[in-house]
């Protein structure tokens, strides 16, 4: 008998760990957040944040999903898990699925959402660059929030109406539209939160996650224009 080759191409996060060491961590992200099994808030003090509305930003198209930078303008995210240090704003990108119904990276319960917002935070009480604080266990604080299908999302729209601009990796585009990133978040603040890791690589283990649990509405055709302009400029 003819021997037939076999080649098991790994693609995808399976072959980070072989680049990216940390992958092979304790306290990788993303989880499933099994509600029965979070403990209750006990005595935190309130998680509060402020940021700028009225600056430049841009939105970039890194190969997968869309990355808007806040260029260093001023903001403060403190409280809440986050002891007595105090983080700033410097950028939020989103993560949709292909499938409508799935592209979240947490999933809550084993369900999965259309889309998740990350908006990425760094310690600037105890470091003096993103770069550092982002290889620090406490460098990090990203906020999540889940998105469903509902209805049109008016603030969010402000950057998806700018992705046809940006189809290509590396595209960039500059927007001075007022812009406050507090209006991306929901209404009801509860959340969980886990100390965990970049989602994607280099996967570091530097993230405090604070995962808001309630679901922020956007449009099936915000979802389908995140998707096409997505799949385009996306790492396949
Ligand atoms: N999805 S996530 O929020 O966990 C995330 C992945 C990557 C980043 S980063 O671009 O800020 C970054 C941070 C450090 C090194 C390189 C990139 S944030
Ligand atoms: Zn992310």
């Amino acid at each position: 008998p003819y021997l037939v080759p076999v080649v098991i191409l790994i693609v995808g996060p399976a072959t980070w760990v072989e680049k990216f060491p940390e992958a092979r961590g304790t306290r990788q992200s993303p989880v499933d957040i099994v509600t029965s099994r979070a403990s209750s808030g006990g005595s935190a003090p309130p998680l509060v944040w402020r940021y700028s509305v009225n600056h430049p930003r841009s939105v970039v198209n890194p190969g997968y999903c869309w990355r808007v930078d806040e260029n260093g303008y001023d903001s403060e995210l403190r409280g809440g898990p986050l002891g007595s240090d105090v983080y700033k704003l410097q950028q939020w990108h989103c993560h949709w699925g292909s499938v409508n119904g799935e592209g979240s990276e947490h999933t809550v319960d084993g369900r999965a959402f259309s889309g998740e917002l990350h908006l990425v935070h760094w310690n600037t009480s105890k470091y003096n660059s993103f770069t550092e604080a982002a290889g620090q266990p406490d460098g990090l604080a990203v906020l999540g929030v889940l998105l469903m299908v509902g209805s049109k999302h008016d603030e969010l729209d402000k950057v998806v109406r700018l992705l046809p601009y940006i189809q290509h990796k590396g595209d960039k585009v500059t927007f001075s539209e007022p812009l406050n990133p507090a209006n991306l978040l929901p209404k009801r603040i509860a959340y969980w939160t886990y100390p965990g890791s970049l989602t994607t690589p280099p996967c570091t283990e530097s993230v405090t996650w604070i995962l808001f649990k309630e679901p922020v509405q956007v449009s099936a055709e915000q979802v389908r224009l995140n998707l096409c302009y997505y799949v385009n400029g996306k790492n396949v």
